[in-house]
């Protein structure tokens, strides 16, 4: 080989090495421009906290409590404003504006969930409040409004609801420290009852006590912030943490608790008793149009009816939960219901949902509740399923929507005084929420305690009368209190701020001191249990 070969060789190979190191090079370079892109605001978006290089604004959700962090970034950044988490872009509303001409006007486009992987692994893909819009989700929906429309439950299940009550007015009699436990048996056996055909008698009821077992927890997981965004980058689904152990154990939880319930409603059929509840109808229908005729697989046909009680038990009870709470702080409150209701109801009889449009103030008392205290404090997020565009801004197809309820309800410009429990606020709202919540009148809103749009709480219609039922019954009934002290015999305030922090929050368990208002009403109060237990009995005493 001549040496001027050589050199041609060499020169080749040295070509070949700085090309191979040029394209390395580049390839890093627009690697790691990709990679700073991530996280990083388009210009376009609305406004929000200034994000970090691929986190975005992830480092700054809170693994617990969003709802209030949520309401401190609207007052900085106003009432649209948006967060960046890695590649994914969460707006939040705060204004009932906005949040009607989106989620209500558009509601063609803002109705969809985000990805949940958690939840949707513990669920196996099915679940009516978490899962996509598409035929099983319309289907869910169409039996829940059907089965829960005002229509049904005032000619059909308002006994049921009526009777539960009742038993909740004596089981506070009886036991008023109990009062958190008794106010979660109320809407759980209500509940069951129309969805089972099951009602949870007491404390030690299965429907009652393992259903909390497993929603204490089910709560936990299903906190926005609680889990590793796996929606953006999956390979954090083998991140370790508790949050793995946990959603293994509510899957275990939650698969036991309702593949259980079925099974006591199967033996229950197959010994021929039939009950009037939502299970057995479409079992009966299933019957007797064959097995093929249901759409969903046999487990999502049977989690559907658990699906329900998940949404409407812990709500209800939370809510319930905070009007007692605030009755007994506030007992002016409690003066001025009393003065409408005895009006109405003299000592022998209870007032009942028939009452509604004489007693307009105990519609107010429960609106105040919802606003006061939300339980869902950021409902559940929505998801926009194409590009569009607010007030000049981008949202961006696939972008997570978050009502901040709480941001709402305590922004003093939209509830003067916002931190009083003051049911006077609604006097210029006479009806049920839905009405408010599908009216074109977005700023005529009276709060947002059950969501918006295509996917507002279903079971409205069914959690406003078990709440104006209560309230009516309870302020009819009883003077509730402050508990005292046993050693000083001083009343102990209740801490109106003393919540838990989860996806649905409720007062932390607290005593109250519950009195009677005369004789004539205790009476009263005790031969309506009579009348309550024996309607009830059909559903298992
Ligand atoms: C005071 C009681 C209740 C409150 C505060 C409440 C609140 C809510 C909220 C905030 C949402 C999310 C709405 C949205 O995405 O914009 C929701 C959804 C839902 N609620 Fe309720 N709820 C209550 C009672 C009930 C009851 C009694 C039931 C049924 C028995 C129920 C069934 C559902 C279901 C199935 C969904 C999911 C709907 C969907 O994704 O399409 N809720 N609720």
């Amino acid at each position: 080989m001549s040496t001027s070969s050589n050199v041609f060789g060499l020169l080749r190979q040295q070509n070949a090495k700085t090309a191979i190191s040029v394209a390395l090079l580049a390839i890093v370079a627009v690697g790691l421009y990709r990679l700073l892109q991530v996280g990083k605001r388009d210009p376009r978006l609305p406004p929000g906290p200034p994000t970090i290089p691929v986190l975005g604004n992830a480092h700054m959700i809170p693994t617990t409590g969003l709802g209030l962090k949520f309401q401190e970034w609207a007052q900085q950044y106003g009432s649209i404003y948006s967060l960046k988490v890695l590649n994914s872009t969460f707006i939040v509303l705060s204004d009932p504006q906005i949040v009607g001409q989106l989620l209500d006007k558009k509601g063609v486009i803002y109705s969809d969930r985000p990805p949940n992987t958690v939840a949707m692994h513990i669920t196996d893909g099915h679940h009516f409040s978490f899962e996509q819009q598409g035929p099983s989700w319309k289907l869910k929906r169409a039996i829940a409004v059907r089965h829960f429309s005002p229509h049904k439950l005032d000619t059909h299940h308002f006994k049921v609801q009526e009777a539960e009550a009742v038993v909740f007015m004596n089981n506070l009699l009886d036991d008023p420290d109990r009062v958190f436990d008794y106010a979660r048996l109320y809407p759980v056996s209500v509940a069951c009852s129309l969805l089972y055909g099951h009602r949870a008698k007491d404390l030690n009821s299965f429907w009652f006590r393992e259903f909390y077992h497993m929603m204490e927890k089910w709560g936990e997981v299903l906190e926005p912030g609680a889990n590793p965004p796996m929606e953006d980058l999956p390979l954090l689904w083998y991140a370790p943490g508790v949050w793995r152990s946990r959603m293994h154990e509510v899957k275990k939880l939650r698969s036991t608790l309702w593949s259980k319930a079925r099974k006591i409603v199967d033996e229950r059929r197959q010994r021929g008793d039939k009950r009037d509840c939502l299970i057995d109808e479409k079992l009966d229908e299933v019957e007797a149009q064959g097995k093929d005729s249901w759409p969903l697989p046999e487990f999502a046909f049977n989690n559907l009816f658990g699906e329900l009680v998940e949404a409407g038990a812990d709500t209800t009870a939370n809510q319930v939960l905070t009007i007692i709470m605030a009755l007994a702080k506030y007992p002016e409150v409690q003066r001025k219901a009393q003065a409408e209701i005895d009006a109405v109801c003299g000592p022998d009889r209870a007032p009942t949902f028939a009452d509604f449009d004489k007693l307009p103030y105990i519609n107010c008392i429960v609106k105040e509740g919802l606003r006061w205290r939300p339980t869902a404090r950021t409902a559940i997020p929505h998801r926009v399923t194409k590009d569009d565009w607010y007030n000049g801004h981008l949202i961006p197809k696939g972008s997570t929507v978050f009502i901040a309820v709480w941001a709402m309800h305590q922004n003093e410009e939209l509830y003067n005084d916002h931190l009083k429990f003051n049911p006077d606020r609604f006097l210029q709202h006479p009806k049920l929420a839905n009405e408010y919540a599908s009216s074109p009148d977005y700023h005529g809103r009276d709060h947002f305690g059950y969501g918006a749009g295509r996917r507002v709480c279903p079971g409205v219609h069914l959690a406003e009368r078990n709440m104006w039922r209560i309230t009516a019954k309870l302020l009819w009934a009883f003077n509730l209190k402050e508990p005292l002290d046993p050693v000083t015999g001083k009343v102990v305030p209740l801490d109106e701020n003393a919540y838990n922090s989860c996806i649905l929050v409720s007062p932390l368990p607290f005593k109250l001191r519950v009195e009677p208002r005369s004789e004539a009403v205790l009476q009263t109060v005790k031969r309506e249990k009579a009348e309550a237990l024996a309607f009830m009995s059909q559903y298992g005493n």
